[in-house]
């Protein structure tokens, strides 16, 4: 399954897993890109948000010239932050980005969050300021056919919300980024999106933040042991098997090689971990709550 890809609507070939990097200090995050490279990941996701595109940058770099790369050969994500939902701020945050991880194009480009803030608010749901969401998707349009974002999509939106920005577009996205793993599986949103050629990426997809954690998870552990896997194999392994892409963040080396061994369950392991009942959201700023972004726990 390690070399597995979907295919976007744009024809374009998305590797099923990539290395994540939010919280991957700028001093480690090097090291963690090129060692993703080496054992065969060819998809890195990043963030203007996470602070460290720079040095995710010269991994890149170093990476493909170490293991005899070509840019085309990888697939790399970056986001679009808050503070560049002002039209005329899109195609700089772009740049930001470019800039940093030293590359012409992204593969894809996702506007990182549904709400604005204003230009130069620090911190997570600060100075909101209410910026229509289509106005900023006409100017990711725009990224799209200048060809600096080979593709485009989304990340955190909910099915009222793709529901009309699909109405509206001119391009309509690719992807929805979201949070993902058997403690939040989201079977509502994620059918609207596979029913409407929209890719999920599953952002959390080792449960970080999850408490108790998922990878202590009693069901997850006997089917890791069961078949000689790790319970981060045996989450990325279900998610991967429900066609949707995972990004694990990692700056181990160790656990970077581990997680990009994945493998088909059988279908007793699957329906087993389908049934798993506990029901959590890691990522849930307070901000959240007021902006509605998040169905309640009765829609997952
Ligand atoms: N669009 C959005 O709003 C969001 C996007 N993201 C993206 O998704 C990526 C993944 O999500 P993230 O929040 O990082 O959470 P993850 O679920 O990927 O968990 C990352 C944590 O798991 C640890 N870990 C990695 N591999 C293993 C393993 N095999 N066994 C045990 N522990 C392991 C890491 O530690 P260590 O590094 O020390 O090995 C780290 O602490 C992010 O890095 C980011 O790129 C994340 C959140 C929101
Ligand atoms: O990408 C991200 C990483 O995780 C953060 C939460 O812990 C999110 O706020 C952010 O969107």
């Amino acid at each position: 399954m390690n070399q597995l890809a979907v295919t976007l609507n744009t024809g374009a070939k998305m590797p099923i897993i990539g290395l994540g990097t939010f919280l991957s200090e700028p001093g480690k995050v090097t090291h963690a890109v090129k060692t993703a490279l080496k054992v065969g990941y060819r998809h890195i996701d990043c963030a203007y948000y996470y602070k460290n595109e720079k040095e995710v940058g010269q991994g890149i770099q170093e990476g493909l010239k170490e293991n005899g790369l070509k840019r085309e050969n990888i697939f790399v994500t970056s986001k679009l932050w808050n503070t560049f939902h002002r039209p005329e701020l899109v195609a700089k945050g772009l740049e930001h980005s470019l800039k940093d991880l030293q590359l012409n194009y992204v593969d894809l480009y996702l506007v990182h969050w549904p709400f604005s803030q204003k230009p130069g608010s620090e911190g997570f749901g600060k100075d909101i300021e209410d910026i229509p969401y289509i106005d900023t998707w006409r100017e990711m349009e725009k990224l799209y056919k200048s060809g600096k974002a080979k593709a485009i999509g989304v990340s955190n939106c909910n099915v009222d919300m793709l529901k009309d920005l699909l109405a509206k577009a001119e391009i309509k996205p690719v992807v929805n980024q979201i949070e993902n793993n058997p403690y939040l599986p989201q079977p509502r949103l994620v059918k609207y999106c596979q029913d409407n050629n929209i890719q999920i990426t599953a952002y959390c997809p080792l449960g970080r933040a999850t408490n108790p954690n998922l990878l202590d998870d009693p069901i997850i552990n006997e089917i890791a042991k069961k078949n000689n896997m790790t319970p981060a194999q045996v989450v990325l392994s279900w998610n991967a098997q429900r066609n949707i892409i995972v990004i694990p963040k990692s700056i181990t080396p160790s656990r970077i090689e581990e997680n990009f061994k994945m493998t088909k369950l059988s279908k007793e392991d699957f329906e087993k971990i389908n049934g798993i009942t506990i029901r959590q959201r890691g990522v849930n700023h307070k901000p959240l709550h007021a902006l509605n972004i998040f169905p309640d726990m009765g829609d997952f």
